[in-house]
């Protein structure tokens, strides 16, 4: 450990570690379920950290929430109700409410220490809970989505921390089941779905589950988050039977005069589907 400096030391990436250069430690805390830490770094601004794992930065946040977001959402025509599992900072929260066709947001996130932290530290992205659409829900994902009426929403967005800690068995095909029985025919679902150079076999085993429980389409997309390990993560696309989902070519814009997108754009969008070969012979052939 080099003093002055954080690293991402883990078990899931062994033998590297990102690391950034801390100004000041913000917060210390230890939740129900995990440890929390916030601290100003010297080049990316505020870092969120849940058990020593980097979740968001200020400087490149706008990557993973816009692209988690947009890639479902710009693939179906008026996306009217939608399920956040996660997500407790809130940024895809302020990416969903771009939607002027969007009636209601459900989020359902575990941990109530993350809401507040990002409440009080990370305002441009907890902005997200302002909207009057937003109905939160402190919980476990999975029990919420049992007790939902089948059919009740158009897309589903799985913003998880990794499979170790609280989010394990966001990534195990029960969950996945129950979400393909909330979503409508032709709902979509998003999840964070790790990085191609470290967890092929991880992404494997989701596209095997997800063939067998999304009986629409079911594709992986990738995109850059320089903080995250190996500096990329993935998303697994996938839409119920039902009315023809082609995520590869978004359907909607985006109202950008509010607040323009930093990240997302429609190219960016059909070029996250384009996968290097080691990838596409596992994803493809599953
Ligand atoms: N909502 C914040 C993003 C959470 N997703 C991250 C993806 C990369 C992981 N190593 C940590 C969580």
């Amino acid at each position: 450990v080099i003093p002055g400096w954080f690293s991402e030391i883990s078990s899931m990436w062994p033998g590297e570690a990102h690391s950034l250069k801390i100004e000041k430690i913000l917060f210390q805390g230890k939740s129900d379920y995990q440890n929390v830490m916030v601290f100003q770094s010297a080049t990316y601004g505020k870092v969120l950290v849940l058990d020593g794992v980097i979740q968001l930065t200020e400087r490149d946040e706008c990557a993973y929430q816009e692209m988690i977001t947009h890639l479902p959402l710009c693939s179906i025509p008026n996306p009217k109700k939608v399920l956040v599992i996660g997500g407790g900072d809130g940024g895809v929260l302020r990416e969903v409410a771009r939607y002027s066709s969007v009636e209601k947001i459900d989020i359902c996130e575990i941990d109530k220490m993350v809401i507040d932290v990002s409440k009080q530290f990370f305002p441009e992205v907890a902005i997200g809970y302002e909207d009057p659409r937003v109905t939160l829900h402190i919980g476990d994902g999975v029990a919420f989505l049992k007790a939902v009426p089948a059919g009740t929403y158009d897309a589903v967005i799985v913003d998880s921390s990794d499979p170790i800690g609280p989010a394990k068995e966001l990534f195990e095909k029960p969950f996945f089941q129950t979400v393909a029985n909330a979503l409508r025919p032709g709902g979509v679902v998003c999840t964070q779905a790790e990085s191609i150079w470290l967890h092929m076999h991880i992404i494997e085993d989701i596209v095997s589950n997800c063939r067998e429980i999304f009986k629409g389409s079911v594709n992986y997309a990738w995109t850059t988050v320089p903080t995250y390990p190996s500096g990329v993560i993935g998303f697994m696309l996938c839409s119920t039977e039902g009315p023809a989902v082609d995520f590869k070519h978004p359907v909607n814009s985006i109202d950008e005069l509010k607040r323009p997108l930093r990240f997302y754009n429609s190219e960016i969008h059909t070029a996250a589907f384009c996968l290097p070969s080691f990838a596409k012979k596992v994803i493809d052939a599953k």
